[in-house]
């Protein structure tokens, strides 16, 4: 059964003098018990909107929110049950760090001593225990934001929400700090959404992503699943580095199946027997469909498209090639080192059963074999 569940929810925010900005449309997403999800998505997309009207801070405009079964989205924030570490941080400026964290604890009526050892505990999660005396002003803007953190995971709540958690922070310490956040919810059983637009921070600490874009959920499922099995064209090129190869295509019935071709100089024959019958319906009747290949699965040295090679690096453990054929540009990753020269003409592989096809709105008609 949902932990929380989001019904329809949209969001418009209206001010006088200004169009009316609609932040997020008919939103439905439900998250399981104990379940870790990222929302992921550009600036301005929505996911701040849609944390804060969960946490009580915004309205809903429309739509309903419960959680743990209860309907929630009339109630005050305080009523929720819900922790929220804001990306602002919004801490309490007269009060010092450890008042700051151990606040949050006094409505939970416990001693002075178990708060303490829970403030203590999770200083020590977030390696603040330092600077437990100093006021906010005092600290950096790094500091401020991981005292914010303690500050909502120290709560007793059925949901924890979190708004960039680590922005601030400098690479090495986010690695640590999203290792033991993961480690903790995962330990309590906690049941967390957080807001990131960074994809490793979304797959290293997601059990699911809800990628959003315009206020639209696009796809919410597992990084797996994003990649190998995207919705739409939106998530097929926003997930994955570098980028999906996305090709332009003139469909043509042939053979049982469908040839797809880019000008006279790059084909593929799409079997009938690899499609569903809603794929063979939708290319039956369209004349352009967009195709996508992973970088991962362009073969480089065999294949029958040729293309002028644009660079070619080697990261140390692999390469990334980019070629021009036909006025594209295509990107190859391979495990192994090529020797080719910016110029040099050499071949790719685009496997049929490897592309991705997308009808005109940009829906996945077909994914690719295997992901
Ligand atoms: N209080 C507000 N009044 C008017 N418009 C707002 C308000 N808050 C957000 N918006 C607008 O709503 C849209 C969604 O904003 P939101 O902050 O939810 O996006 P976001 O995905 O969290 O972006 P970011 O990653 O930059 O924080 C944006 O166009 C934003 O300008």
């Amino acid at each position: 059964m949902a932990m929380l569940e989001i019904q329809n929810v949209d969001k418009v925010y209206r001010s006088r003098g200004k169009a009316p900005v609609h932040a997020v449309r008919a939103l439905d997403m439900a998250v399981k018990k104990g379940e870790i999800v990222a929302l992921l998505g550009s600036s301005g997309c929505g996911k701040t909107s849609t944390l804060r009207m969960i946490a009580g801070f915004e309205s809903v405009t429309s739509g309903a929110i419960a959680l743990s079964q209860r309907r929630i989205d009339e109630l005050p924030p305080a009523k929720r049950k819900v922790a929220m570490a804001f990306e602002g941080y919004s801490l309490y400026p007269p009060l010092t760090v450890r008042e700051n964290i151990a606040f949050a604890l006094k409505a939970q009526q416990l001693s002075r001593s178990e708060i303490s050892r829970r403030v203590e505990a999770i200083a020590r999660l977030v390696e603040i225990e330092d600077i437990l005396d100093s006021f906010p002003r005092a600290i950096s803007g790094g500091q401020q934001q991981r005292v914010s953190l303690a500050r909502a995971l120290v709560r007793d709540a059925d949901l924890y929400l979190l708004d960039e958690p680590m922005g601030q922070l400098e690479p090495q310490l986010r690695a640590v700090l999203r290792g033991r956040i993961k480690g903790l919810l995962a330990e309590r059983g906690m049941t967390a959404i957080f807001v990131t637009h960074d994809q490793t921070e979304a797959s290293a600490l997601a059990d699911r992503i809800a990628v959003m874009e315009d206020g639209v959920l696009q796809q919410f499922a597992s990084e797996k699943e994003l990649k190998n099995r995207p919705a739409n064209l939106f998530v097929a090129s926003f997930i994955g580095e570098p980028p999906m190869n996305l090709l332009e295509t003139e469909v043509a019935a042939a053979d049982g199946g469908f040839r797809l071709s880019v000008g006279s100089d790059i084909a593929f024959q799409i079997p009938g027997d690899t499609l569903d019958h809603a794929a063979r319906q939708a290319l039956a009747q369209t004349k352009r469909v967009r195709i996508g290949i992973r970088p991962q699965k362009v073969a480089v040295g065999t294949g029958d498209v040729r293309v002028r090679v644009v660079s070619n690096q080697w990261l140390g453990d692999q390469s990334h090639v980019a070629g021009e054929c036909a006025g594209h540009l295509l990107i190859a990753v391979t495990p192994s080192r090529i020797a080719a020269r910016p110029g040099d003409v050499i071949p790719f592989a685009l496997e049929p059963r490897h592309l991705h096809i997308f009808g005109a709105d940009g829906a996945c008609i077909r994914h690719a074999e295997g992901g």
